[in-house]
């Protein structure tokens, strides 16, 4: 198989060295349409990280069962959280780039911060391909996960290196795997919820509940069950909860194999039946989506509701929050390390001409 590289504009000595950010989300369609959700799941779900059956098994179920299935359904639930601008994860997802760039501004950082999507658009590679010709030789990848997945994580680490192979003059590529346990990430999620509970009174149960993965994952060395279980815990003792206040529990189950177990809806069934008052939160979401505002605040409540339980109340993700912001601003500060953002303009001014003086000293 022939190789080939991309060609590249001609290089010019003394370019300033110019830092990217790329905050990566997972996607979600462009409307709430079964054809945009169908081309939306098969990307996604042809992913070998997302779906590990052979692909020669998995392909002909996918497009001959699933999809034909899923996709209407699928897209029902997308047109009931749709808003006026668009699918809540791509609002925020773009909300959260750009604050990012304001408080990293704030913060006395020069770089440009562009999202992308895993899935859809914009996808990885043309965002990169922006920031290239924007003049970013560094790049900085930030994932919208918390938590390390090799099914979430890894997989935009895969998307990075597909653009990359293909590549003649490489940025310098730096990623961030995870933030689970980051000071500013828990201080924003226990600050949230304490403003809540001092508004609106305590529940007699915190439901922390996280996106699912197949068990197997676990078993294969994924460090995700842990992760998310270390988040709750210390977002748990941030608040002063003790171990009867507060669950953990994993949504979202996709398929008939095992996963991550206690389920979120066998959960909130047997609070119901209990009679509580239960808040829930989804920690491992930087924002809100299908996932959290029609399976978790609309059928999570129902179910709960249904099985005799006095009071749901959502609390949404991080999304705008300003702690949220300020965290991710210090995860992408502490991986920005060594990186010259904060050089003064002068400074690289100076820089830039010493380099071309070299450079025109140089014969070549
Ligand atoms: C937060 C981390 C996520 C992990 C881990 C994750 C794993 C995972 N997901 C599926 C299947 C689906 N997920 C879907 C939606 C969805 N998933 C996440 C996040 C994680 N997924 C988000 C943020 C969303 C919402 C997207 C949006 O547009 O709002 C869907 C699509 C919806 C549907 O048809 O139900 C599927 C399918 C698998 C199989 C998996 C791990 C193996
Ligand atoms: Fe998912
Ligand atoms: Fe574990």
């Amino acid at each position: 198989m022939a190789i080939s590289f991309r060609p590249e504009p001609d290089f010019t000595h003394g370019t300033a060295p110019t830092t990217g950010i790329l905050y990566c989300n997972l996607g979600t369609p462009d409307e709430p349409t079964a054809p945009a959700v169908r081309r939306y799941l098969a990307e996604f779900l042809s992913d070998p990280r997302v779906v590990e059956i052979p692909r020669a098994l998995w392909l002909p179920l996918l497009h001959g069962v699933i999809l034909p299935l899923r996709s209407g359904k699928s897209a029902a639930k997308y047109a009931s959280i749709w808003t006026s601008d668009g699918s809540p994860l791509r609002v925020w997802t773009e909300k959260q780039a750009k604050l990012l760039q304001g408080k990293l501004g704030e913060n006395g950082h020069r770089v440009m911060v562009r999202h992308a999507m895993r899935y859809g658009s914009p996808s990885i590679a043309s965002q990169l391909d922006a920031l290239k010709a924007e003049g970013a030789t560094r790049i900085l990848v930030l994932p919208a996960y918390p938590q390390y997945s090799g099914t979430t994580t890894a997989s935009i680490v895969d998307a990075v290196t597909q653009w990359s192979s293909r590549i003649r003059h490489l940025p310098e590529i730096r990623f961030v795997n995870r933030y689970h346990n980051d000071e500013g990430y828990i201080a924003a999620l226990a600050r949230k919820l304490e403003l809540f509970w001092r508004a609106n009174g305590r529940p007699e149960q915190l439901v922390m509940s996280f996106h699912g993965v197949p068990e197997r994952a676990l078993h294969l060395g994924d460090p995700y069950h842990c992760e998310c279980y270390k988040t709750a815990r210390l977002v748990a003792g941030k608040l002063g909860l003790a171990q009867q206040d507060f669950t953990v529990s994993f949504q979202s189950r996709f398929g008939k194999a095992k996963w991550l177990e206690p389920y979120t809806d066998a959960t909130l069934r047997t609070l119901g039946k209990k009679g509580a008052r239960i808040d829930v939160i989804c920690p491992g979401f930087t924002s809100d989506c299908l996932e959290t505002l029609e399976e978790i605040a609309m059928e999570g409540r129902h179910t709960f509701l249904q099985a005799g339980g006095k009071e749901f109340r959502y609390i949404p993700c991080l999304n705008d929050d300003q702690g949220g912001v300020a965290a991710l601003a210090g995860v992408a500060e502490r991986h920005l390390a060594g990186w010259p953002t904060r050089e003064t303009p002068d400074k690289e001014a100076l820089e830039r001409s010493r380099t071309l003086a070299l450079a025109r000293g140089a014969s070549h």
